[in-house]
């Protein structure tokens, strides 16, 4: 496995056994030494994995523009013409290019209706990515995002991606819900927020894009591989250098 270490000028010759412990990333595979010493290299990321698939879903009030923002994205296309409620779930596959690395996406469409939620919450709970959506011209909407978000604590994963999205700007003259309303909103759950419109496409990609990003960041930070091999680079590494006699 490659890792690649990169030195940061203020953390070098640290304490190695205190700078291990001060990252959460390695739990106990923390190294203990009581010997001083200098293993610079203390800001490790790990390689993307380009065969991981992020389970993403899009969840909102029925009517928002799930399905709308999703056929947007993925076919660049927006089907006007009567309103027809999801009622199944079915997923797209997409992959996002993030500093020229493949982030794999699988998209489900679920139905916002009231009588598909258990439905619904099975899904949650290997998400990693929830899209959050409220249309702009409908307050219960928006009002309801508080609800979805209780569920969303409820049932998902502690550390899944939400991106809370006002729908259909292009609507401007029915707006009832101020941008600066979902901002704040946003702002009080610690979720970042954006404005589209499946209709013309605005910002569709750019919302994707940033879920794929912090997602790329997330699993560079939580590896999957087993931590021992990380303990074993550092230790090797160590001795490659003369470092610190003694350890291990
Ligand atoms: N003008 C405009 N209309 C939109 C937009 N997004 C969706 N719509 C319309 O809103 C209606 C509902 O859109 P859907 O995409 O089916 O909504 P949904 O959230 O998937 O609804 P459920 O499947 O019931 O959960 C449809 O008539 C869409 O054409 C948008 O950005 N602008």
């Amino acid at each position: 496995m490659d890792i690649i270490m990169e030195n940061t000028p203020e953390m070098e010759c640290v304490d190695q056994g205190e700078a291990l412990h001060s990252d959460s990333a390695y739990g106990s595979s923390a190294v203990d030494t009581d010997t001083e010493d200098c293993l610079t290299p203390l800001e490790i990321t790990f390689p993307y994995n380009e065969d991981l698939m992020h389970k993403t879903i899009m969840v909102g009030d029925s009517g928002v523009g799930k399905t709308s923002l999703l056929v947007q994205y993925d076919q660049g296309k927006f089907i006007p013409g009567s309103f027809s409620a999801t009622v199944g779930i079915g997923f797209t596959n997409k992959v996002v290019t993030v500093d020229n690395v493949k982030v794999k996406l699988q998209i489900w469409d679920t139905a916002g209706q009231e009588r598909f939620r258990s439905v619904t919450h099975a899904y949650y709970r290997d998400a990693q990515a929830l899209l959050l959506l409220y249309d702009i011209t409908s307050k219960s909407s928006f009002d309801n995002i508080r609800a979805w978000l209780t569920e969303i604590h409820e049932y998902a994963q502690k550390d899944v991606v939400i991106m809370l999205l006002g729908n259909k700007t292009d609507m401007a003259g029915e707006r009832v819900i101020k941008r600066e309303e979902g901002e704040k909103l946003a702002k009080e759950y610690g979720v970042p927020f954006m404005e589209t419109s499946a209709k013309t496409g605005v910002n569709v990609e750019l919302a994707f894009l940033a879920v794929a990003k912090e997602l790329k960041h997330r699993a560079a930070q939580q590896p999957n591989e087993p931590k021992f091999q990380i303990h074993d680079y550092i230790a090797s590494e160590k001795q490659k250098s003369g470092c610190c006699g003694g350890y291990m």
